[in-house]
């Protein structure tokens, strides 16, 4: 790389606290970020994850530090943003990627349901950024960035609530960009169209859905885990220092809208 992209695109020197950072998208990113220079301290809510995103950082003989935690309190959250700040003393960049969902029908969600998705998709979300904001601000700044999902912006039957929580997230951004703009602090969101993880196994396990996405994705295949990593060190690079309160939607082309009035593309999704 040239001396020039490297300035624009290192992340040597930061520290990045990524929460749900072993998940099947979140290692990807874990990992991206601390080849990309960063010292990464992985959240999740399963030790054994951890424990797994360990191992690959080993392989590459990357620092690790994991924080096991359910965040499902807004003081679980403080109580990560405080542990995290220990590590190396600052935080550079907050990735949230922690999400939970259940899919049903409107008619079928119980209280129970509807707690559990908002408070690990938005609330965790909100009080995490909250409790992180005063460590960026003393440090002179950071970068926040959150998935969202497609769901903000299109219906999909069965995750009424997780798209809401979805919508809120997009919103949120804008709100935080705002407010924290004074404070040097970026924060953008990102709205990832279907990607293939165990997450959405129900949607591309069935041979129905598995049809729609072939034909109808404009890009005629679901996304990767790894196809997200460019967009999270984007945000996260010393290169968009301009830019805040945004939202990137990689979706194949689902937001074209070329699904309501394209022919079928028949193409294969892999299973
Ligand atoms: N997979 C997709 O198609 C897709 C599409 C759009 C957006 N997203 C979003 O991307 C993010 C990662 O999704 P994924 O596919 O890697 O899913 P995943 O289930 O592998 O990862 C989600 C992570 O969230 C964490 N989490 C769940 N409940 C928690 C709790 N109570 N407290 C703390 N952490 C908790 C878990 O540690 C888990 O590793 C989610 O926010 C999801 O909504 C996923
Ligand atoms: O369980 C699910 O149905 C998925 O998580 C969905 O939320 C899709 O992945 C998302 O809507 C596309 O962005």
């Amino acid at each position: 790389m040239s001396d020039y992209l490297a300035r624009l695109f290192s992340l040597q020197g930061q520290t990045a606290l990524v929460a749900g950072g072993a998940g099947a998208i979140g290692r990807d990113i874990s990992m991206a970020l601390a080849k990309a220079g960063a010292r990464v301290i992985v959240h999740d809510l399963s030790p054994d994850r951890l424990d797994d995103v360990k191992a690959m950082f080993d392989a590459e003989g990357l620092e690790f530090t994991g924080i096991e935690a359910d965040l499902g309190t807004a003081a679980a959250c403080a109580e990560l943003a405080a542990k995290a700040g220990e590590v190396t003393g600052r935080i550079d960049i907050l990735v949230n990627l922690q999400g939970a969902n259940r899919r049903k029908p409107i008619a079928d969600v119980t209280a129970e349901d509807f707690d559990l998705i908002t408070s690990v998709n938005l609330r965790s979300v909100y009080f995490l950024s909250q409790a992180v904001q005063p460590i960026m601000k003393r440090q002179g700044g950071g970068r926040i960035v959150h998935f969202s999902s497609l769901s903000a912006n299109v219906s999909f039957d069965t995750i009424s609530v997780y798209a809401a929580t979805k919508a809120a997230v997009t919103s949120l951004t804008r709100s935080q960009a705002h407010e924290w703009a004074d404070d040097n602090i970026l924060v953008n969101s990102i709205e990832p169209g279907f990607v293939q993880t165990e997450f959405t196994r129900p949607l591309w396990d069935d041979d129905y859905r598995a049809e729609w996405f072939a034909n109808f994705i404009p890009q005629g295949r679901l996304a990767r885990p790894e196809d997200l990593v460019t967009t999270v060190l984007y945000l996260a690079a010393p290169a968009t220092r301009y830019l805040t309160g945004q939202n990137i939607t990689p979706d194949g082309g689902v937001m074209t809208g070329a699904s309501w009035v394209e022919t079928p593309r028949r193409a294969a999704i892999e299973r």
